[in-house]
């Protein structure tokens, strides 16, 4: 059993002569569920790229699901990950089903000879039932909604059963309602599989679903605060990592954030 799904230990990323992360340390296991938050080219989807084995860092070592990126196909690798990636770049009008088989076969398009087996279209209508697509299984890409395109990338994701879950901005483009049942949805997929371990990049702590285990903080590429959720999650640390006074709560499992304002003395 690997209990560590993916281990960055002091990470530096260079590109076009810049340092983007700073000596970053990262340690996923098992059923942990993390948030990357952090402002704009704070270097959040880089880490995500990292985790997903798309990237190899500078300096430092990077290790997922027991294999050090470097010297391991990363090809291969990268089937063992799902990552939802909001602008996956899709140019046929395959439809949902069609999408989310393109799980199993690793790329963006429906290979010309590939033909799915019985059960792999029965895995895929599973997971589309699972992520409240039932109705729209039959519809091609060019005609669905934002909420609908992302759940059916998670879906897809999932196809190839990972052990390791990425998701970049989950929520962007998305209504309150179709956000919710986003949330509603993570929080049910990641009850029903607990050993799958997620990371997922957001800039709105509202956007967390109640499962989130741990965050890491990052600002400038340097990590401000990491662990607990709960425990890092604070309206100190939030402040510290967006360079600005934000009052941090959290009610049922979910958090808000919103501008502090000075009380008159
Ligand atoms: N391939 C690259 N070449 C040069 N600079 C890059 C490259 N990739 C990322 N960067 C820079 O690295 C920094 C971090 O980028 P990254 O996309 O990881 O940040 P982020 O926290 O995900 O930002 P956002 O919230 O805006 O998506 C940014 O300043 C970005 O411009």
């Amino acid at each position: 059993m690997i209990e560590n799904v993916v281990e960055l230990r002091d990470v530096r990323f260079r590109r076009a002569g810049k340092e983007i992360l700073h000596g970053v340390d990262l340690t996923v296991r098992e059923g942990e569920h993390w948030a990357l938050l952090g402002p704009n080219g704070a270097g959040k989807s880089t880490i995500l790229g990292l985790c997903g084995a798309r990237a190899h860092p500078t300096s430092g070592t990077v290790h997922v699901l027991g294999h050090r990126l470097g010297r391991v196909d990363m090809q291969e690798l990268r089937r063992s990950i799902g990552h939802v990636d909001p602008r996956h770049p899709l140019r046929s009008p395959l439809t949902v089903r069609e999408v989310v088989l393109t799980g199993l076969t690793g790329s963006i398009e429906l290979p010309a000879r590939w033909r799915p087996a019985g059960d792999d279209v029965a895995r895929a209508d599973g997971l589309i039932g699972d992520l409240g697509l039932a109705a729209v299984a039959g519809e091609r890409w060019p005609t669905l909604s934002q909420g609908e395109r992302g759940r059916a990338l998670i879906a897809r994701a999932l196809t190839a059963r990972p052990r390791l879950l990425l998701l970049d901005e989950p929520s962007t483009g998305l209504d309150v309602a179709a956000r919710e049942q986003l949330l509603e949805t993570l929080d049910a997929l990641f009850a029903a599989q607990p050993g799958l371990a997620s990371v997922v990049v957001t800039h709105h702590l509202e956007e967390l679903p109640t499962t989130t285990s741990h965050a890491l903080l990052l600002r400038a590429g340097s990590v401000v605060a990491a662990g607990a959720a709960v425990a890092t999650v604070t309206t100190e640390n939030v402040s510290a990592a967006f360079g600005h006074p934000v009052g941090v709560t959290r009610a049922d499992g979910r958090w808000a954030a919103r501008t502090r304002v000075r009380q008159p003395t």
